[in-house]
């Protein structure tokens, strides 16, 4: 089980310079988000809304411009496997096995024997024990995908931070992987963050959903999903949250013109 923590974000904007115009970019704007362990919250807002730069701030690949970001109190640095980041490509070592992909952080560490179990567990759990020494050409689009998410599992992350994890992935793989996805949340109890284009997704699968607009980059609404797992995708009570999403997304446009 993860540990019980508290990631806040007070007042952060982020502003890039672009380098071919040196016009400043507000990517984000005065963002307050308070996420607990054991949440799942999905992101959701129009192309370039900000939302891949609240990811990589929480991750500690960027700061902030201004504001802060504190993980139980302290202040975010940095990258730490503590705060593990899943892109929408797999992005696996093509020389590597599955079974020495997924272990590769602990190699690095020297700990990769005494955590053989653990991994052959993980690789089961997700359906690619048949798969272990199979290396990533040897694989479909959604195993890779499948091997790259467990890659950073295995390290079991405080903050999962996953930006477009399924949006490769054909339907019937992707509704597969959101309930593995669940599984491993629901067992490890951490907090997830997760990105996507998806409203139907965003609803399914998150206990949250912060709807975001564009230019500057800000939350429009924070929405609890009130409803016990396992969902049921058809149900009315999914359809509602998602319609009401819809129509901010939309509202959003007619804003900007
Ligand atoms: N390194 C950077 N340099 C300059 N501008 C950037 C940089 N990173 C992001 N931006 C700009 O910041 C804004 C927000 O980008 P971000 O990638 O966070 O949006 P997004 O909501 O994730 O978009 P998408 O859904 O298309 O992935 C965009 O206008 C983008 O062009």
């Amino acid at each position: 089980m993860a540990k019980e923590s508290v990631l806040t974000l007070t007042g952060v904007s982020k502003s890039f310079a672009r380098a071919d115009t040196n016009e400043v970019v507000d990517a984000l704007s005065n963002i307050d988000l308070t996420v607990k362990s054991g949440e799942f919250v999905s992101i959701v807002g129009p192309s370039g809304c900000g939302k891949s730069t609240i990811l990589r701030l929480v991750s500690g690949l960027l700061s902030p411009t201004i504001g802060t970001i504190e993980l139980s109190g302290e202040k975010i640095s940095g990258t730490s496997p503590n705060r593990g980041m899943a892109f929408q490509k797999p992005t696996l070592f093509p020389w590597l096995t599955v079974k020495r992909n997924v272990g590769f952080s602990m190699k690095m560490r020297g700990t990769y024997q005494e955590n053989q179990h653990k991994i052959d567990d993980l690789l089961d759990m997700a359906g690619l024990g048949e798969f272990k020494d199979s290396y990533p050409a040897q694989l479909s689009g959604g195993m890779a995908q499948r091997v790259s998410l467990l890659r950073t599992m295995i390290n079991e992350p405080e903050i999962f931070l996953l930006d477009e994890p399924l949006g490769a992935l054909d339907a019937f793989t992707r509704m597969n992987m959101q309930d593995e996805l669940l599984n491993m949340w629901q067992k490890k109890k951490n907090m997830m963050l997760m990105v996507t284009h998806d409203v139907e997704e965003a609803v399914y699968m998150g206990t949250r959903v912060i709807v975001m607009a564009p230019r500057p980059g800000r939350i429009i609404k924070d929405m609890a999903i009130d409803l016990p797992y396992p969902r049921n995708r058809s149900s009315q009570e999914l359809t509602d949250y998602r319609n009401e999403i819809l129509e901010l997304l939309n509202y959003g446009k007619h804003e900007k013109n």
